[in-house]
């Protein structure tokens, strides 16, 4: 099974609850739910032939002759004549032995199928969720909480699958206790609807440990997500936060989530254990009030009591198993809803794939006339009209927080301008295919981000088909050569959380290079030389000077040297596109 057969994501307006949750899941996986399916059935039909053997084997043992035989009691002395066997009491046994035997054999086989199914569903489920983010629009990605995708993916997930595997187990034991009613009915309409309504009463009297099951799920769902965004926020900051000696603070914004966390699972407990100790007991009286009713009442025969009440107590019990299982269904349903709101949701901003033409920017990128402003209606470019030239090092200077990122997102494509053109050698941005033309970029953002692994794995970044002379090639070109040379295990030292063992100077590095290694056609660097050195910026900047002849170069920086070595010099602020006189002399025009 593939991600694509994980559950239909849906919308809020559709129907919520247990039952459409197990319909989507058997819907996503409708060879293994059958195979389950029939697998628990037959394995119920087993026990109950088992069984029937087995009260044979007691009335021919305990009634004398003359009794009438009832249904199973026919059924059991058929299937031994059938096999050539007499029926006698020996023989019934061996007979309901190996039938039990045969019943565990495929339960066995129905666990398998659906432990399969759970991972299937969990691992599928996953990938769904990580997808539906990961093809998103970038202004979505934005608004989401790294805390809130990683509870999705870790713990909604598992709850989801994990409700599957409970919902196996209660059709199971409804097959079983559906089973034994027709057993009973057999032998006794009056017993059977007996224990079809004690039965009955036994679930509908402690429902409303489901409902308390039910709201703790909710609320435990609820409380994971937002406790887990806010931690995952904190230990981002946690360096800040450690030296200026307020880890403290991080214990009282989150005691009070985990408090509560800590009551929704008590009081899962509470009522998960409730229904188990309620179960009990209430069983027994049900069938202290049938042995009463069937001996003193309507004076049945002893023999005839005990295969009843036995026949009873397996109904009821059976039901109760299948209500322990519903409970656990119920607490966590809230998770596999939530999920399929964040996919929906996720699904719903989908980023659109562009058109199918494709460019090698040959000449330039030019905007024109073009109007952004962020969500918030911050406006970032006015009217801006300007061009960069191919194989050309153009630099975007300006104030902070003029907009200098967001004009760099703008050639990307994370962002979709609100007026005007940006065309890449004339053909629209939007009548592009967004994809090829982003694998044409080297990116290298403005805060480093290193993954902890291996250097290597940080430079390939999944770009496959790299040899590790590549590598060192980017590495040379970024000035991080030696320094990764000097590392005890060169490529294969890892990095640490966030790249954490590396220095400031170091990360940058890596990421030019990282940009560097798939030899792109379109070098966008925001302040990538920041955090070097006076020698390691001269060297990168020498690297960008012996590039722009065969790559196109869009540099953000602050940094005179960088300045200096440009083609083209432009400077934003206030919505506006300039040359920029205050940092020296346009080396070109303005208007290409
Ligand atoms: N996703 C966003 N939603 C709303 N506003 C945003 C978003 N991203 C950036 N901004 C705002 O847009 C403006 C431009 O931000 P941007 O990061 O592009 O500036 P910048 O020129 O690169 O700044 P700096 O030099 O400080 O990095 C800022 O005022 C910022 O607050």
């Amino acid at each position: 099974m593939s991600p694509s057969s994980a559950p239909k994501a849906t919308s809020t307006a559709q129907a919520r609850g247990a039952l459409p949750m197990v319909r989507a899941f058997v819907q996503a996986y409708p060879g293994r739910s059958a195979a389950a399916f029939v697998a628990v059935f037959i394995a119920g039909l087993m026990d109950g032939l088992g069984m029937s053997m087995l009260l044979s084997m007691l009335t021919l043992t305990t009634s004398g002759a003359g009794h009438k035989a009832s249904l199973p009691e026919q059924v059991a002395t058929r299937i031994a004549t059938f096999l050539g066997l007499q029926p006698t009491a020996p023989v019934l046994l061996a007979l309901a032995i190996l039938l039990i035997a045969l019943k565990a054999v495929l339960t066995l086989l129905a666990n398998k199928q659906v432990g399969y199914a759970v991972a299937h569903i969990a691992t599928d489920l996953r990938l769904a969720a990580i997808r539906s983010v990961m093809a998103a629009r970038w202004s979505y990605y934005l608004k989401q909480s790294a805390g809130r995708l990683s509870n999705a993916i870790a713990t909604e997930a598992q709850r989801a699958s994990e409700a599957f595997q409970y919902s196996a187990e209660m059709a199971a034991m409804l097959l079983n206790s559906l089973i034994y009613l027709g057993i009973a009915l057999s032998i006794s309409w009056r017993a059977g609807l007996a224990a079809g309504i004690a039965g009955g009463l036994l679930l509908a009297v402690l429902h409303v440990l489901i409902r308390t099951s039910r709201h703790a799920g909710q609320h435990q769902t609820r409380l994971l997500t937002s406790l887990l965004s806010a931690t995952a926020a904190l230990l981002a900051a946690a360096k800040p936060l450690k030296a200026m000696a307020r880890e403290d603070h991080v214990d009282a914004l989150l005691s009070d989530q985990m408090k509560q966390l800590r009551r929704a699972l008590r009081k899962q407990v509470v009522s998960r254990e409730a229904l188990s100790a309620w179960q009990e007991p209430l069983l027994a009286i049900m069938v202290g009030i049938g042995f009463f009713l069937s001996l003193v009442v309507l004076q049945m025969p002893l023999a005839a009591v005990l295969v009843m009440l036995f026949l009873l107590a397996r109904v009821v019990s059976y039901l109760s198993k299948s209500q322990r299982s519903y409970q656990q269904i119920v607490v966590r349903e809230s998770a596999y809803w939530s999920l399929m709101d964040s996919i929906a949701a996720a699904r719903a901003e989908v980023e659109p794939e562009g058109g199918t033409q494709t460019v090698q920017l040959s000449a330039e990128i030019r905007f024109d006339a073009v109007r952004f402003r962020h969500a918030d209606g911050r406006l970032v470019l006015d009217d801006a009209s300007f061009a960069i030239a191919a194989r050309e090092l153009t630099v975007i200077v300006g104030p902070s927080g003029a907009g200098k990122t967001t004009l760099l997102d703008l050639v990307v494509g994370l962002h979709r301008p609100e007026a005007g053109t940006i065309s890449i050698d004339g053909v629209p941005l939007h009548e592009l295919s967004i994809r090829e033309w982003r694998r044409q970029i080297g990116y290298v953002p403005q805060d480093t981000v290193l993954v902890n692994d291996s250097i290597a794995y940080n430079l390939a970044f999944g770009e496959e088909g790299l040899a590790e002379a590549d590598l060192r090639e980017a590495l040379q070109a970024a000035n991080a050569l030696e320094f990764v040379d000097a590392l005890p295990d060169g490529l294969r030292t890892l990095v640490g959380e966030g790249g954490c063992r590396l220095s400031g100077g170091q990360r940058q590095r890596l990421a030019i290079a990282r940009a560097l290694v798939h030899k792109p056609r379109l070098l966008l660097l925001d302040e990538a030389t920041s955090s070097l050195d006076a020698q390691a910026q001269a060297a990168v900047i020498e690297t960008v000077q012996r590039l722009k002849g065969s790559l196109t170069i869009l540099a953000v920086t602050h940094q005179e040297r960088m300045i200096a070595a440009a083609d083209r010099i432009y400077r934003l602020a206030g919505a506006q596109v300039s040359a920029d006189p205050a940092a020296g002399q346009p080396k070109r025009s303005l208007q290409a």
